[in-house]
C-alpha cells in the first residue's frame, strides 16, 4: 500500500483545514494511501517534518496550507535524494502556486478530489542562496508586502488584507538601485521591483507573467524600472489584464540564471515568505520536483 503524509498549517488562511481532516483522510484510504498527518507548530515546522517523511519513505507529501507552508515542504524535500511525489491542498490566503496547478481554492474535499483524480508532473524550482522557491522570488519594497500583513488579519479579511496592506504602503514606495545580470544581459539602474517567476500566477494576479511554464528550466524575470506613483499605479492597473508586458517601463524574459546585486539595502521575498536580504543568485532547477495536478492542468501542459 502506498503511505501518504498530510502536512497541514492549522493557522492557514482561515483555518479551515481542521473541520474537513476525517474526510480528508478517509478519502485518501479509499484511493488506497495508508495516510497520517502532521500539524505544524511554528515556523520552519513543514520544512523538518517534510524532510522526516523524506527520510521515512513516503509516497506522497501532501501541503496543506498557504503558499508559505508549501514554500516550507518544499524547502524540506528539495536536497534529499529521495523526493517524494508532492500535491497540495490550498488553504492559505493567497495560494498563487495551486492555481498555477489547477487545485480548487478553499473548498478542501474538492481539492482532494481533484488530486485524486489529477497526475504527477515535473515541475521546475528555484534555488536563491540556499533557499528553495515554487512559485515566485522577488525584491523591491511593494514585495515586502506579503509578509508584512499579520495573520490575524488575513484570517478575518483574506486577500482583502493584501489590498489594504498594499494602498497603505505605496506613498513610502522608493526605487533602489541595482544590478542585474541574466543569462549574460546586464540591467544597471534604479528599479521599483523585480521578480523571478515559475508560474503565471503571482500575489492573485494571474497575467503578471503571461509566457511562464512550469518545466521549461527558465524563469520569467520581470523588472520594473524606476517610475513615479502615479506611473506605477497605471502599470499595477495593466498588470491585473495583463497588459503591462510591452511597458516601457518594463523588462520582462526569460532566464535561467538571475544575479542580483543590490547597492540599497533589499529584501528577499520567496514564495510570500522573508527569505532574508539581497545580494543572491537565482539559478532554476529543471523538472526537479514531481506535483501532482489537475488533469485539466496536465492537458495543456501537454499540448
Ligand atoms: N502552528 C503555527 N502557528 C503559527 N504559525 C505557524 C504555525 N505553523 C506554521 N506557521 C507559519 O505560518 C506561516 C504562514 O502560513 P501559510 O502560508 O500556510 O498561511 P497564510 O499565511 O494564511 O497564507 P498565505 O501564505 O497564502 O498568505 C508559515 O510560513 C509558517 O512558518
Amino acid at each position: 500500500m502506498k503511505r501518504a503524509r498530510i502536512i497541514y498549517n492549522p493557522t492557514s488562511g482561515r483555518e479551515l483545514f481542521k473541520k474537513n481532516l476525517p474526510e480528508v483522510l478517509q478519502k485518501f484510504e479509499q484511493a488506497g494511501y495508508e495516510t497520517s498527518c502532521h500539524a505544524t507548530t511554528c515556523e520552519g515546522d513543514a520544512t523538518k517534518a517534510a524532510k522526516a517523511a523524506c527520510e521515512r519513505d513516503f509516497d506522497l507529501i501532501v501541503a496543506a496550507g498557504g503558499d508559505g507552508t508549501i514554500n516550507e515542504v518544499v524547502n524540506g524535500v528539495a536536497d534529499q535524494e529521495n523526493r517524494p511525489t508532492l500535491a497540495v491542498i490550498p488553504v492559505g490566503t493567497t495560494n498563487d502556486f495551486a492555481r498555477a496547478i489547477g487545485i480548487p481554492l478553499n473548498n478542501v474535499i474538492q481539492a482532494v478530489e481533484v488530486i485524486l483524480a489529477g497526475r504527477p508532473k515535473k515541475i521546475d524550482i528555484g534555488k536563491v542562496n540556499d533557499h528553495y522557491f515554487i512559485n515566485i522570488a522577488g525584491g523591491g519594497r511593494l514585495t515586502e508586502l506579503t509578509y508584512e500583513v499579520p495573520s490575524k488579519l488575513k484570517t478575518m479579511v483574506g486577500q482583502l488584507a493584501y489590498y489594504l496592506k498594499g494602498m497603505e504602503m505605496l506613498p513610502s514606495i522608493r526605487p533602489a538601485e541595482v544590478e542585474i545580470e541574466y543569462d549574460g544581459k546586464l540591467y544597471e539602474g534604479e528599479i521599483m521591483l523585480f521578480l523571478v517567476s515559475l508560474t503565471n500566477s503571482v500575489g492573485g494576479f494571474e497575467k503578471l507573467a503571461p509566457d511562464s511554464r512550469l518545466d521549461d528550466g527558465m524563469f520569467d524575470l520581470l523588472i520594473l524600472k524606476k517610475t513615479n506613483l502615479a506611473e506605477f499605479i497605471r502599470i499595477a492597473g495593466l498588470a491585473l489584464r495583463g497588459e503591462h508586458i510591452n511597458d516601457e517601463h518594463l523588462i520582462y524574459t526569460k532566464a535561467n540564471r538571475v544575479k542580483v546585486q543590490n547597492k540599497d539595502k533589499m529584501q528577499l521575498n520567496l514564495d510570500g515568505e522573508y527569505g532574508g536580504l539581497l545580494p543572491g543568485e537565482f539559478v532554476n532547477m529543471y523538472q526537479h520536483i514531481d506535483v501532482i495536478m489537475s488533469e485539466e492542468k496536465v492537458k495543456q501542459m501537454e499540448e
